[in-house]
């Protein structure tokens, strides 16, 4: 379970309060799968980073009950001077997992040849996204974060083969997606929320979601 209790969070521009959160409060069960729509540059991956737990609230309280993935795309937790070789073993690790096996995993699942010895701060954007979806496939959670404003792999045979990991591992998995459109959200979850004005809506499909954000955003 995941919730949010009267969380509000804002940035501070200089001029101005970015309001992202306003004394929210919602609540994600284990099994029921999340597509939260909201327009470009109104909190999404803010939101998404205090899922994770990469963000702190300003107030208000934050549960996490599950193991939560760390967003699709996140390259916060790899050192960009060792290579994915080492990056992998030591997230093994923290994981209490086999390194052998999510070295070998990641290996294959990239498709990177010999750059995945050599240091990530060398590889193409292409290359570091492939790495950190191989990374989060290795492991095992019971929520999974997507962000679609995250950098994405444009290679067709790595999306293939990753794509196809990620849908049995979601069979049995929640997922949470942040994103501007309801066609991403579609892909994995039926019901939907909207960010709007500080507050998520919560409906029971994504149908009853898409009509309050299309109201909101095209009038
Ligand atoms: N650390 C920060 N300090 C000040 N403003 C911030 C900070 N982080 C985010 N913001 C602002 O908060 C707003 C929401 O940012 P966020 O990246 O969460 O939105 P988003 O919906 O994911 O955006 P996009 O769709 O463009 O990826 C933006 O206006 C952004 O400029």
């Amino acid at each position: 379970m995941i919730e949010f209790d009267n969380v509000s969070k804002s940035f501070w521009t200089g001029k101005t309060r970015k309001v992202i959160l306003d004394r929210a409060s919602f609540r994600v069960d284990m099994g029921q799968s999340l597509g939260i729509l909201a327009p470009n540059g109104t909190g999404k991956t803010t939101l998404i980073n205090m899922i994770a737990g990469l963000e702190q609230p300003d107030e208000g309280r934050i549960t996490r009950k599950a193991r939560i993935s760390f967003p699709l795309g996140f390259m916060g937790g790899v050192v960009t001077r060792h290579s994915a070789t080492e990056n992998a073993r030591y997230i093994a690790r923290l994981y209490s997992l086999d390194p052998d096996y999510v070295e070998s995993f990641c290996r294959w699942v990239c498709g990177i040849g010999e750059y995945f010895d050599m240091p990530v701060g060398t590889y193409s954007s292409g290359m570091r996204a492939r790495f950190s979806f191989a990374l989060l496939l290795a492991l095992d959670f019971d929520y999974y974060l997507i962000d679609e404003g995250m950098p994405a792999s444009t290679d067709p045979e790595f999306n293939r083969k990753a794509g196809t990991i990620l849908r049995e591992k979601l069979l049995n998995a929640t997922v949470i997606v942040v994103s501007h459109q309801a066609s991403t959200i579609e892909k994995f979850c039926k019901s939907a929320a909207v960010l709007r004005h500080g507050q998520l809506y919560m409906f029971d499909t994504l149908e009853e979601a898409k009509r309050l954000y299309d109201y909101e955003t095209q009038g």
